[in-house]
Formats: structure tokens, sequence, C-alpha cells
């Protein structure tokens, strides 16, 4: 993050009036729905007027887009657009409050755009399935106001906040994890982007995701909320937006602080950093390495606990990720104590080694990083503890 001194030549944030035009006129059953609105006088007729002609695109119906969908939804936010190439998994009902138990299994994008229309059927829903990529994402944002993007990792966001910069559009941006959450607003024309505050995206394994470290699901509703105001008061021109500010959530403690964000000279001047495209994950970041399915993992532990065969399994998960499900026989080495080289000493050179993680990005990390220290005889689990659970032990839980 660049500093806390707003107000540099370059990181002057401007106050910027209404973002969209008002639209037709309201009819009766619109007056009734938004008379709550009607009564604020930064918004009023006018405004419920601009919110009727205007179009945002929320990436992301996850645990931030959620609660972004259903207050744009009830707002009255005449296009929503959503993009997400993620199903519905039960894992996903304790925050992603958009989503219900039917809809297990179904695209989120598709549960969303009931859900919205259950909340509103005045908003017109456009639906975007599939991962936003440098491909398709000038494409995809084209045509919209504004995008708040409830995206959950870093190439999404540097590539969101790329493509809106030359759109010359804003973007509100959350993120959250643990009790912990971030909003900002970001835009080009009128203050510091989100490449002002995360020059570079972190190192992998640097920052956990919620996948790995958990969230509070009230978190996202909080942050969310946020969100879905500031792209309101966007459309409308209400008050001050979250431009050159940094709002900090801080669950556990309970408090909300703004910091002052300015515009970074030097990415001024220099030319922009490539986006790492979405789909890579660690695993593609660190190349090839080798892998063992499920089935023949429980071959070779088999063997291991009939006296034939030494092996070491190693699950680099967090404590709490081993608690929540577990192969019997593993032992826990988180993975940061591995990349940092903390625990190679607790890796035998002479031994076979397989690492599991969750799904297997993680441990391929960390078994390209054993192999980066000379450690040969290291394979991982293809599809992580997931893959053991579906293939060899379904009484186990899935996270
Ligand atoms: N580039 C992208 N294109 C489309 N959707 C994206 C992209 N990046 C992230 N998303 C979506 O954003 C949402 C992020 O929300 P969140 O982190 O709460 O969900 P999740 O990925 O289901 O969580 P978890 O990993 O804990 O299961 C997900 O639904 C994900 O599919």
């Amino acid at each position: 993050m660049t500093g806390a001194a707003a107000g540099t030549a370059t990181g002057t944030a401007q106050v910027p009036g209404p973002l969209v035009a008002p639209g037709p006129d309201l009819t009766a059953e619109e007056v009734q729905r938004y008379s709550r609105h009607l009564l604020l006088p930064q918004i009023g007729r006018g405004g419920q007027r601009r919110l009727k002609a205007a179009r945002v695109l929320v990436v992301g119906a996850g645990g931030l887009g959620s609660p972004v969908l259903l207050y744009l939804a009830a707002a009255g936010v005449g296009t929503i657009g959503v993009v997400d190439d993620d199903t519905v998994e039960v894992s996903n009902l304790q925050r992603q409050v958009v989503h219900g138990s039917a809809d297990v299994g179904r695209a989120k994008v598709d549960s969303a755009r009931e859900a919205v229309r259950g909340v509103n059927p005045l908003v017109d829903v456009v639906v975007h399935p599939g991962r936003l990529g440098p491909h398709d994402a000038s494409a995809v944002l084209a045509g919209y106001d504004l995008v708040v993007d409830g995206s959950d990792n870093f190439p999404t966001r540097y590539l969101v906040d790329d493509a809106c910069a030359a759109l010359g559009i804003p973007c509100v941006w959350g993120a959250v994890l643990r009790f912990g959450g971030q909003v900002s607003v970001s835009w080009a024309a009128r203050g510091p982007r989100y490449r002002d505050l995360f020059p570079r995206p972190p190192a992998p394994g640097d920052a956990p995701s919620c996948e790995e470290a958990g969230v509070l699901g009230a978190v996202c509703g909080a942050v969310g909320s946020v969100m879905a105001a500031e792209a309101v008061k966007l459309v409308t021109g209400a008050g001050t937006p979250l431009l050159g500010r940094l709002l900090v959530l801080d669950a556990l403690a309970m408090t909300w602080r703004s910091l002052a964000v300015a515009a970074d000279p030097a990415r001024a001047a220099a030319p922009e950093p490539a986006a790492p495209e979405p789909a890579a994950c660690a695993v593609e970041a660190v190349g090839e390495v080798p892998e063992v399915g499920a089935a023949e993992l429980a071959r070779l532990l088999a063997e291991r606990a009939a006296g034939r065969r030494e092996l070491l399994l190693l699950d680099v998960r967090s404590p709490a990720e081993r608690e929540i499900v577990a192969i019997p026989g593993a032992v826990g080495i988180p993975l940061q104590r591995l990349l940092s080289g903390e625990a190679l000493a607790e890796v035998p050179e002479d031994v076979d080694v397989v690492l599991h993680c969750k799904s297997g990005a993680r441990s391929a990390q960390a078994l390209a990083a054993l192999r980066a220290a000379g450690r040969r005889r290291g394979r991982h689990l293809r599809g992580g503890v997931l893959a053991w659970v579906d293939e060899v032990d379904p009484s186990l839980p899935r996270y």
C-alpha cells in the first residue's frame, strides 16, 4: 500500500457527480417499492431514476458478491451483470447468502439470477458464466457503468482494475479474510487505483485464501454491504465515495478504520505490470510436478501399514483444516514452514514422500520447494484430501 497521505498532485481524489443519467420516470409500483430511497434527499426520485438506468457488473457471486447482488437488486439497479465460473458447494452456504441449500451443484450465476429476480423482478439480470480472463475482460465489462469486484484472487482484481482503467469506469472492490475486510473505490480517471495500493501481487503462499484460513460469514455481509452502498452512491452522486480512502474492518475488535491512500507516482510513470492469467494457479506457476492418485496412495499406505514400504505422507494444510478432515497417518507441516525452509530438516532425504493439501495447489508448491532444495523422492496427491474423500473414504467430510 502506498502511504497514508492523500492530496499529492497525483493522488488527489476528485469527488465525482452522478455516474449515470436519469432513466425514465418511475411507475407507481416503483414509487412504492423504493419509497424509503425517495425520502432521502441525496437520492430522491432523480437518484432512483439513475439507479433504474444503471448497468452494474458484479464479478463473483460468492461471499462478497452475494450481499452486493441482493442489495443492488433491492435498490433497483436496472441492469445487473453477474460473472462467475463456479458451482454452489455446501461449504459456500455459510456466507454466500444469495444461494440456498437447494442450489448446491447449480451454476452460481443461475442461482444468483433466480435470487435477484426473487428480490426484485424489475431488475434485468445478465449472466456471464465462465472465468473472466484477459481474453474477454474488456468485452464483458464494456457497456457497464460500474464494476463491483467481489472476486477472491489477485489476478482477477488486477485484471478487473486494468480493464476498468482502460474503459474509464470505476471499480468498487472488497476483500475479506478471517475476521477482517477491506473496501475501496478504484477509479483511474479520478483518484488512486487498486494498483496504487497493491503495486505487486503477493508471492504465492504469502496471502492465504479464505479457503485456507477461513472467514466469518457476517464479515462478508458487512464488507459487501459497504460495497453495495458505494455503488449506489457512485451511480446517484450521493455523498463522498471511498475514492482515495481504504476502509478496513477488524471485526474482532469491531473497528472500522479509514486510511487515506494516494496514487503512486512511480506507478503512473512506469508501464503496467502484466496481470497474471486468472486461470493460472499455483500448480501451473511451479511447473510439472509428479503426482499420485488417491487410489494409488491408499495402496501405498496399505503397504506401509503392512511393513512393506517406507513412506512419509505430509499434509501441508493448516492445523485447523486438518481438524476438519485428515488422511489417517499423515504428518502435518504447514506450507509456509516448507516454503521458508524452516521445516526442511523434518523431511528425510532417503524416504519416499507424498505431499497433500486440500485440492492439490499448495502441495504442488510445497513439492516444488522440496525439489528446489534437492529432495527428489517426492510426489503430491492429485486433487488433495478432497480426492481422497471422493475416491477412498466418502464417509469423511468435504469442506
Ligand atoms: N476470474 C473470475 N471469473 C469468474 N468468477 C470468478 C473469478 N475469480 C473469482 N471468481 C468467483 O468469485 C467468487 C469468490 O467468492 P468466494 O471466495 O466467497 O467463493 P469461493 O471461491 O466459492 O470460496 P472457497 O474457495 O472458500 O470455496 C467465487 O464464486 C469465484 O468463482
